[in-house]
């Protein structure tokens, strides 16, 4: 493991299945589905048999407790987890709504971030389970106000305000509502919705190293959740003047993106731990940003002017911060005013001249509702070391244990005494008895205790069970496929696709690099995932590629993108070979060749809404395309033909240094900072050359 990352996992490839596997066993309402990384909750045959909706969620990993952390009654049914900031593949996200659904009559509602490979691979599956006689439908969250502009870009990205959404669609699915009724309150919900991040410093993809670089003393406003740029960097402020930055930019009439707030309006409010905000800071920003959206919420109650009315709420936050933040929204302007009138008016008492009489009594029930009626609203905070991270220690440390035959009849997995921000973790044990597990069991509402999720009934840890469904053994058939072209050119194939997989391997770490800058930095892992499948199916004993047969090859190689690669290329290069594999069915000549890709290259234009242009692999893919066709119908041979199309590929991908995107994660980054070509039209470069280097041998 790199230096560059220091970080407490095992291996990179299996961080995110160990991380749920860690979850799994310490929560024992939850299941994991063998053979994906599916969870779903333990109860899920009794909620399917309630007819009621079901709703899963998924996305990239990395964003710990999202989403798994959140299945459990009143909240998620199911999730999918990609590897780290990677969307899942199609087939894990079909068997996480199989086993979620089962037909049943309620439906699936599936919520996702707005991102091209979520959009791509959560589509295809929906698609799927529709042929299936599957009832779903799909919410997209995008609610960032962090973009400007109005130009062109893959839309607003989904942030942390999804939670909201499934806790929202979770309440509406529990309580019996239709998937009808609960998609449409749901993306009406998200036009109400605004989130603006602010980061004081890069995260690491295991593996990897920082997403980018930040100074010492500077911030950076309005990034992404996987490392992507943000809008602005500032020297480092106070959390008073941050917070005003953060709500001003979100609230600011000229922003594309805004979401607008005024006098009178409630709001619920949610403060997010991006991973290593100390508790401390979360509590201060916490403070900020109820002071200053208190100035949206407080009317004049009886002529007296804001600014005193500001300086007297401000005071009782304070004072009632003693026993707990308040959130001012979420509940009537009506009651909140005159709940805060009666808690200025007591609570004056310490500051002012008393004005009433109430006893103190009163006042703590007064103070109580606020919290009951108010605290709802209030955050978890996540703590210092990554969630990731925390669950693979929970299931080393369960694992252990039990190889020594101690019995783990308890495990607590969160943030209960941090150091700050400190990137660490300690374990404790303690010996049990009767007395002492009934007290842990006892309930309690302190905020701070984190409680494993059980279903009712249950008090006791369970090993974690897997569940097996029946797309838990994903075994491609073996078909016997006859061959359609010559020994020679099956030969020659064989050697095209050996090379440009080993060529796409050994460039994982530049393309990783390139989209440090202009994404989130996985693309060449993403690639080579996809590569190192290729190459074992190719070297296969029982079931190896079909090189002898390019309609069926190309099925294959969509196949394993669709399994194995996840994010936006995989989904794209999925949909690419399945549409390549349909025209190569017909015949086998170089004009054929040539329709295939341009058909292929199709697809990706009505499939990810991106055109030459727009700073993606089409600029490398379409241009090929273009001059391979133009050549062989000038009569070119099909070689020299090749050659050209290669060449205008590279000049493709080479000149996307300079263009402004309009789709995928770029088009979030300000056009300065992307100097060097996208590392999609990058890898196209790589595995056209080597293939363009077998044919010319
Ligand atoms: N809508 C789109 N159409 C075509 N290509 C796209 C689109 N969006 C992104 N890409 C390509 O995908 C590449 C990034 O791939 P990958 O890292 O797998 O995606 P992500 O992490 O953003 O899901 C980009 O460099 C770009 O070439
Ligand atoms: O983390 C992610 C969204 O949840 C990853 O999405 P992409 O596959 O588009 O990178
Ligand atoms: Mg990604
Ligand atoms: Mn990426």
């Amino acid at each position: 493991m790199s230096t560059a990352c220091k970080k407490l996992v095992n291996t990179v490839e299996r961080c995110v299945d160990e991380c749920l596997e860690g979850l799994v066993a310490v929560n024992p309402g939850l299941r994991l589905v063998e053979g994906h990384r599916v969870v779903v909750r333990a109860d899920i045959e009794d909620a399917i048999a309630s007819g009621k909706v079901s709703l899963i969620s998924g996305g990239g990993s990395g964003h710990e407790p999202a989403h798994a952390g959140f299945v459990g009654k009143g909240m998620l049914s199911g999730s999918v987890a990609g590897a780290v900031f990677t969307s899942p593949p199609p087939q894990s996200i079909l068997a996480c709504l199989r086993a979620v659904a089962k037909k049943n009559a309620g439906g699936t509602v599936v919520i996702i971030k707005n991102y091209t490979g979520d959009r791509i691979n959560f589509g295809l599956a929906v698609e799927r389970a529709k042929h299936e006689g599957y009832k779903c439908d799909m919410v997209v969250v995008g609610e960032d106000c962090a973009l400007k502009s109005s130009d062109k870009t893959a839309g607003r990205r989904g942030l942390c305000g999804t939670i909201l959404i499934e806790k929202i669609c979770g309440a509406l699915a529990e309580e019996g509502r239709t998937l009808e009724d609960i998609a449409r309150i749901a993306k009406d919900a998200v036009t109400k919705m605004g989130t603006i991040g602010l980061s004081l410093s890069p995260c690491t993809i295991p593996g990897a190293g920082a997403s980018f670089t930040l100074g010492a003393d500077e911030i950076e406003l309005g990034l992404g959740i996987h490392g992507e740029a943000g809008v602005k960097r500032t020297k480092l402020v106070t959390a008073n003047e941050a917070v005003r930055m953060m709500i001003d930019h979100m609230t600011d009439p000229n922003n594309n993106s805004r979401l607008q707030v005024k006098t009178g309006d409630k709001v619920a409010c949610m403060i997010n731990n991006l991973g290593g905000t100390s508790v401390l800071e979360l509590n201060i920003i916490a403070r900020e940003a109820i002071l200053l959206l208190g100035r949206y919420h407080y009317v004049n109650l009886s002529g007296t002017s804001v600014l005193e009315l500001n300086i007297i709420v401000r005071e009782a936050i304070l004072l009632l911060g003693r026993y707990h933040y308040v959130n001012l929204g979420g509940t009537s302007v009506l009651e909140l005013n005159i709940i805060a009138r009666e808690a200025i008016l007591l609570l004056g008492r310490y500051h002012y001249v008393n004005v009433g009489g109430t006893s103190v009594l009163e006042l703590n029930i007064i103070v109580r509702e606020a919290i009951l009626l108010l605290g709802r609203y209030h955050y978890v905070n996540l703590g210092g070391t990554s969630v990731l991270e925390l669950n693979i220690i929970a299931r080393e440390a369960i694992l252990l244990l039990e190889s020594r035959g101690v019995a783990v009849e308890r495990v607590y997995c969160g943030s209960f005494t941090t150091s700050l921000e400190m990137a660490g973790v300690s374990i404790t044990l303690l010996h049990l008895d009767d007395t002492l597990r009934n007290c842990l069991d006892a309930e309690t509402n302190a905020p701070g205790w984190v409680r494993p999720y059980l279903p009712s009934g249950q008090r006791t840890r369970t090993t974690p069970q897997k569940m097996v469904t029946e797309d838990s053994h994903n075994i491609a058939k073996q078909q016997t496929v006859t061959d359609t072209v010559s020994a020679d050119m099956k030969q020659q194939l064989y050697n095209m696709v050996k090379t440009a997989a080993e060529q796409l391997i050994a460039s994982e770490e530049q393309l990783n690099g390139l989209d440090k800058e202009s994404g989130d930095g996985d693309c060449g892992s993403t690639m080579a995932r996809g590569a190192q499948d290729i190459l074992s199916e190719l070297k296969s004993k029982d079931n190896p590629l079909p090189v002898g047969n390019p309609a069926e090859l190309a099925k294959r190689l969509g196949n394993i993108a669709e399994v194995s690669m996840g994010g936006s290329s995989g989904g794209l290069y999925s949909l690419f070979f399945t549409t390549v594999a349909g025209e190569l069915q017909k015949e086998i000549s170089p004009s054929a060749w040539s329709s295939a890709l341009a058909a292929g290259v199709t697809t990706i234009r009505k499939y990810g809404g991106a055109d030459p242009g727009d700073r993606t692999m089409l600029d490398a893919l379409y241009p090929a395309s273009e001059e391979l066709s133009s050549c062989l119908k000038a009569k070119k041979s099909p070689i020299e033909s090749f050659k050209s199309a290669v060449q205008k590929c590279e000049e493709g991908a080479k000149s996307t240094a300079t263009m402004k995107a309009r789709a995928g994660r770029s088009s979030y980054v300000s056009q300065d900072r992307l100097k060097n070509p996208d590392p999609g039209a990058m890898a196209v470069t790589i595995w056209l050359s080597a293939v363009l280097d077998i044919l010319s041998k």
